[in-house]
């Protein structure tokens, strides 16, 4: 017996505030569920031998980036009532769920880097959050590697800009030996991402705390431009919707290559803002992976000169309204020399 009802979705439920734990129950398929928190839902099969891995796909850490919500949250009510059968463990999380309801990027302090958190790290609602969303993913993968099962982690953004490059990745690399799996970025590939960015760099985002502390194969993906709820037609994500829905129902597509045309980035640095005189002297708006020559000068900080020095060189996220001490951009270069 069901105490979760699907309409209205687990969506409007979470922005209502009447997401929050509740006890165990089984779908009518014997699919099994739990709120585990606000804007938190976990999914086991009902036959544990059915279990190929185990996955998170997380959303709205950033609450104006609504495409990915509404996906996941078509995906959740398709398992709800029953259209879609779960042969993994899957949770599902709504990052910044008050953000989402005042259709904001963040209400004080920008969820995603507040991540791995340093003892410095300013408390508040958001902080907070994040750090519970971390228990929760612990938590969760824990059970996977008691039972040796595939760990996954999607955190689905989409950006601030448009894009040349309109779905990328962000893949940060594991934390022992720093190589990546090309099997995951062929998927990625099938789910219509174009291009993918090694990070081989600390960070402080969900998806490094995955990677990092939960030995989860974990990707940022972003996914077209953010819009209010409601608004998001201009984005294709079909590609990505069928991907997941084959994840979580163990019906994976045959994709173990990574195609020829998918754009392979690395970091080759963080420009961060250092003061209150840091100016960007490229567009703010310029779109993301937009080539920019050698010489050019991408922003100025009292004495510093941000000048780009690579070959090949691109910005992505170029965003100067910032607080000091946090990234105004990304530069990233081809990385060369990897087999695919
Ligand atoms: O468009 C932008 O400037 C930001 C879009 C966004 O939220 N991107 C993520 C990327 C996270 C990562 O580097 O893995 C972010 O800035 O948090
Ligand atoms: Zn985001």
């Amino acid at each position: 017996m069901s105490n979760f009802s699907i309409e209205p979705s687990f969506l409007a439920q979470a922005l209502a505030g009447k997401t929050c734990i509740s006890l165990p129950y089984c779908l009518p398929n014997g699919t099994h569920v739990q709120v585990m928190d606000e804007g938190v839902i976990r999914f086991e099969p009902k036959d544990p031998g059915d279990r190929q891995l185990d996955v998170v796909l997380s959303c709205g850490i950033h609450g104006n980036e609504t495409a990915p919500v509404e996906l996941l949250d078509q995906l959740i009510s398709q398992i709800l009532d029953g259209q879609l059968r779960v042969r993994a463990r899957v949770l599902f999380v709504f990052g910044n769920v008050e953000a989402m309801r005042q259709g904001v990027r963040c209400v004080a302090q920008d969820m995603n880097r507040l991540f791995c958190r340093l003892p410095d790290v300013e408390d508040g609602d958001e902080a907070r959050r994040a750090a519970m969303l971390e228990m929760q993913l612990m938590r969760f993968f824990s059970r996977s590697i008691q039972d040796g099962k595939p760990r996954l982690h999607y955190d689905l953004h989409t950006a601030i800009h448009g894009s040349l490059i309109e779905k990328f990745a962000i893949y940060p690399l594991p934390p022992h030996g720093r190589d990546f799996d090309p099997l995951q970025v062929a998927r990625l590939a099938c789910a219509g991402v174009d291009a993918v960015l090694l990070q081989s760099t600390t960070s402080t985002t969900f998806s490094f705390f995955s990677s990092q502390h939960c030995g989860a194969a974990a990707f940022t993906v972003e996914l077209g431009r953010a819009m209010p709820f409601g608004q998001n037609t201009h984005v294709d994500l079909s590609k990505m919707q069928a991907y997941l829905e084959g994840l979580i129902s163990g019906e994976l597509p045959d994709c173990d290559e990574v195609p020829a045309h998918l754009g392979l980035y690395k970091v080759s640095r963080e420009i961060i803002k250092q003061s209150d005189a840091f100016v960007l002297r490229v567009d703010a708006k310029m779109d993301n992976f937009t080539p920019l020559p050698v010489g050019t000068v991408l922003a100025e900080d009292g004495d510093i000169q941000h000048v780009v020095n690579e070959d090949e060189a691109r910005m992505i996220f170029p965003n100067p309204y910032i607080e000091i001490g946090q990234r105004a951009g990304l530069v990233i270069v081809p990385a060369k020399g990897y087999s695919r």
